[in-house]
């Protein structure tokens, strides 16, 4: 099938990366961390055949005999790493049947109404070890041992089969994200892949009226842009989390739930406590991010284990260190809640006539002072906090994580560096390498920015600037 073919829908999905502010680990053990979306994003492309294979055969005897006569495949086009790999349908069929080959493989529009799959499928061990060997039988033998890209094809084939059942289709991914770096590259992966693979079934079109209503529609470069609101995207964010399960074993949650949903969150035990949207988030906490990759490669599921063992060896020492994390946390959620709320306030004229009042009393006695009203100096004095406080938080946190065991040297260097120029930094995701956050106040100068990235570039490291937040998972239907 090609990209041309008119039995077929195109949907488009980009999900942003992600940065953990603060609670990176301790949230695994049921503390709350801090996320924020960046502007790397993942984009899928998925062509899909808008028929099932069992509809294409005229006499259908049984599915595994439609299935031997198949000429028909579903291909994965990772185009950053110029991988193509395409299965077979009746080689998918055929290995399916050990795991008892699900209704889902069969359904088809019409049976459906193409309602979306509400009820997501578990990847079990069998079904994982079944998914394994279909994604190796098509592994080139110099790419056999590549683990990243095992379990990517397979998030895929797990996500593709329960969604979509034995369509044909292909389904290209690009990335501006570093993979296994702390970024969220794998739930970004995982949350876009939902999304355009969820796109077919109908999401947007979904019988719950009110859901169709709150769906936001934009325009883009002429494209039609579609953001989706609960509970769509919920359904989104759990196929995503299935997936980043493939990858990662027992993730806590934060990180689909951040590269769907864009924007900032506080998040503890998988429910969203606090949340600032996409575009805000950028506004209410001032200034932008570094992001320093180490270079160093790492695996987040050996460093979650690896802080497991260090708990279990001393469990009442490690508690008070996730407990402080989770505080951090705390006393971020309420230092960006003061100043959103002064800031807003201020700008907004949201004041009462009375307070108002008071503050032109105060003008009046002391006269202005400088260029500032004494509205403009309040909100002055919550940066001043923010900017004072904020980044103790974030060396404090940085130590927490190196009693956690889950620092590098690379990480600490990092830190070092920017340190001499009166930065705060710490290592954001799992550690053990991947990349380092610092954060820059709104009036830091060019010269300075220069001299830092200089510094870090002459160390060996490669660094960007970005900002807080921006939109999650965004949907638009390609042109057939
Ligand atoms: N664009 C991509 N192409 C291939 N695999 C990807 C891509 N993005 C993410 N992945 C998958 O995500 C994994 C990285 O996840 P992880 O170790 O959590 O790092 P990160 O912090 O970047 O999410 C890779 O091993 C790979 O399986
Ligand atoms: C260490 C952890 O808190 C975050 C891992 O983030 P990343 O995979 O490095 O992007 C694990 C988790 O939350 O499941």
């Amino acid at each position: 099938m090609g990209w041309g073919d008119h039995h077929r829908v195109v949907w488009g999905a980009s999900a942003p990366g992600k940065v953990l502010l603060f609670g990176e680990h301790a949230v695994v053990y049921g503390m709350t961390a801090v996320a924020a979306s960046i502007n790397l994003r993942t984009t899928v492309v998925a062509s899909i055949s808008n028929k099932n294979e069992k509809e294409t055969m005229d006499d259908i005897v049984d599915p595994y005999s439609v299935a031997a006569e198949s000429e028909k495949s579903i291909s994965l086009h990772l185009a950053d790493l110029e991988v193509r790999l395409t299965w077979p349908i009746r080689e998918i069929i055929a290995a399916m049947g050990m795991w008892g080959t699900p209704e889902r493989l069969w359904w088809s529009p019409e049976q459906s109404g193409m309602g979306a799959p509400a009820k997501v499928v578990a990847c079990d061990d069998l079904l994982l070890g079944i998914l394994h060997e279909l994604v190796q039988d098509q592994l080139p033998a110099e790419l056999q041992n590549d683990h990243a890209l095992l379990t990517c094809a397979s998030v895929f084939l797990h996500l593709y089969l329960h969604i979509l059942g034995c369509r044909e289709g292909e389904v290209r991914v690009t990335s501006q994200l570093p993979t296994g770096a702390g970024l969220g590259s794998s739930a970004s992966f995982c949350v876009a892949l939902s999304g355009a693979l969820l796109a077919p079934c109908g999401i947007l079109e979904s019988a719950d009226q009110s859901q169709v209503q709150r769906e936001e529609s934009t325009s883009e470069g002429g494209q039609e842009m579609h953001k989706l609101w609960d509970p769509a995207l919920t359904l989104v964010n759990r196929w995503a989390f299935e997936g980043e399960k493939v990858i990662h074993g027992k993730p806590s949650g934060v990180d689909n739930n951040i590269c769907s949903r864009g924007g900032m969150l506080g998040f503890r035990q998988g429910e969203i406590m606090w949340q600032v949207g996409g575009q805000e988030a950028g506004q209410q906490l001032p200034g932008s991010i570094l992001v320093t990759n180490t270079g160093v490669g790492r695996n987040t599921s050996a460093m979650v284990a690896a802080l497991r063992s260090r708990i279990a060896r001393h469990p009442r020492v490690m508690e008070e260190i996730l407990e402080a994390a989770n505080a951090i946390s705390a006393e971020f959620m309420n230092l960006v809640g003061a100043y959103k709320r002064e800031g807003e306030g201020a700008k907004d004229g949201a004041k009462g006539e009375e307070q108002e009042e008071e503050e032109e009393e105060e003008e009046g006695k002391e006269g202005k002072q400088g260029l500032l009203s004494a509205a403009e100096m309040e909100v002055c004095a919550e940066e001043q906090d923010l900017r004072r406080r904020l980044p103790e938080l974030i060396e404090i946190n940085q130590k927490l994580l190196e009693c956690m065991g889950v620092s590098h040297p690379t990480i600490e260097e990092v830190c070092r560096i920017t340190a001499k120029f009166g930065l705060a930094s710490k290592l954001t995701g799992a550690g053990g390498g991947g990349c380092v956050l610092s954060w820059l106040p709104s009036d830091i100068s060019c010269d300075l920015l220069e001299s830092i990235k200089a510094e870090l570039h002459a160390s060996g490291f490669r660094c960007f600037q970005t900002v807080f937040g921006g939109e999650g998972l965004q949907l638009w239907r390609g042109v057939d």
